[in-house]
């Protein structure tokens, strides 16, 4: 068995396209915030906030800008936390950009959260919210919006929802508006994110509510995808990708201790994916969406330099 690189092996040297996701934290009162997205890419879904780099921008002052636009949340640049970086990858086709989406949390900030035109804010109980979910644990409460939304807002929520396919169930997000009650906040509905989230966002709250290193085999932990695994494009591209978890993290195996050091860790993860995205959309819209979890890897690094998540394709094993 031959380490190589995954992206290498297709016929195109894929573009990467520069994406942020920042993602509130209230460790006071144990509560995250997140959006709920109400038109373009990810419409129906809870997500972190963020958008595209734009051209000439960094990522960091992207990060900064898109949370202020979408959450009305001010934030200077010290008090962004780099976590890690999504690389998320289609196995559709060979010329779709991978998405780079660079993670931030951020524990300070200015000015009070905000419904804005393409997100409703929410928070949701950080204690809550650690467990890598599955369909079965996770409490279902039906097709109900979130209780906050708007009337307008909230038939678009429905709609937008209810289109959905990957989506298995809507929990109702409760806001808390004053001091009390932060406990009885739902844990992160999951299960209304991008799929890979539920991999990764366990993991990094662990990480951030513990200060601890931990290593977790997140294959055994997500389901299967609901549809089989196309076989790839043609026989050309890329043969089948088999991620080897253990292997992948026998290094922080032995790196896992609770030196300060160790505790900064940033996460890697590399997504494949069965659908596609037209990415020329107009409105950034989905042409057919971004679905179908397949191989994937989650490795936790020491350090993340500017094109390290590009190195770590070699953690990607090919039989
Ligand atoms: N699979 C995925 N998992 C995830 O966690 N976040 C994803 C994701 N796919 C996309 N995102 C995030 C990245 C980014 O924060 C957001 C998409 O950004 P948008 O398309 O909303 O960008 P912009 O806000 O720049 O767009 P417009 O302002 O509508 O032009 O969704």
């Amino acid at each position: 068995m031959a380490t190589t690189d995954a992206i290498s092996l297709s016929p195109k040297i894929k573009r990467h396209k520069q994406y942020t996701l920042v993602i509130p934290l209230d460790l006071q009162r144990d509560r995250v915030l997140l959006g709920y997205k109400l038109r373009g890419f990810g419409q129906g879904k809870y997500n972190g906030y963020g958008g595209k780099v734009e051209p000439n921008e960094t990522v960091i002052a992207a990060a900064i800008r898109e949370l202020h636009e979408e959450s009305g949340l001010i934030v200077e640049e010290p008090a962004m936390i780099q976590r890690g970086v999504l690389l998320l990858e289609t196995v559709a086709d060979d010329t779709s950009p991978i998405l780079e989406i660079h993670v931030f949390t951020v524990e300070t900030w200015e000015g009070t959260e905000t419904v804005t035109e393409e997100m409703t804010p929410h928070w949701f109980s950080l204690s809550k919210s650690l467990a890598t979910p599955t369909p079965s644990t996770t409490s279902r409460a039906g097709s109900i919006p979130p209780s906050s939304l708007s009337s307008s807002s909230a038939a678009a929520a429905i709609t937008a929802t209810q289109r959905r396919e990957d989506e298995v169930e809507v929990v109702v997000a409760e806001e808390v508006a004053g001091e009390e009650g932060a406990h009885d906040l739902p844990p992160i509905p999951y299960f209304q994110m991008w799929e890979e989230s539920r991999v990764w966002m366990p993991q990094l709250l662990r990480h951030v509510s513990k200060g601890e290193y931990e290593v977790y085999d997140t294959i055994s932990t997500i389901p299967a995808p609901s549809t089989p695994l196309p076989p790839p494009p043609s026989s050309e591209g890329p043969p089948p990708v088999v991620v080897v978890p253990n292997e992948a993290n026998s290094n922080n195996n032995n790196n896992n201790n609770n030196s300060s050091s160790e505790k900064k860790k940033y996460f890697i993860h590399h997504v494949q994916f069965v659908g596609g995205t037209d990415m020329d959309a107009v409105d950034g819209g989905e042409y057919s969406v971004w679905h179908g979890m397949g191989p994937r890897l989650l490795d936790w690094v020491g350090e993340l330099p500017a094109g390290e998540w590009e190195e770590r394709r070699s953690f990607v094993r090919y039989p």
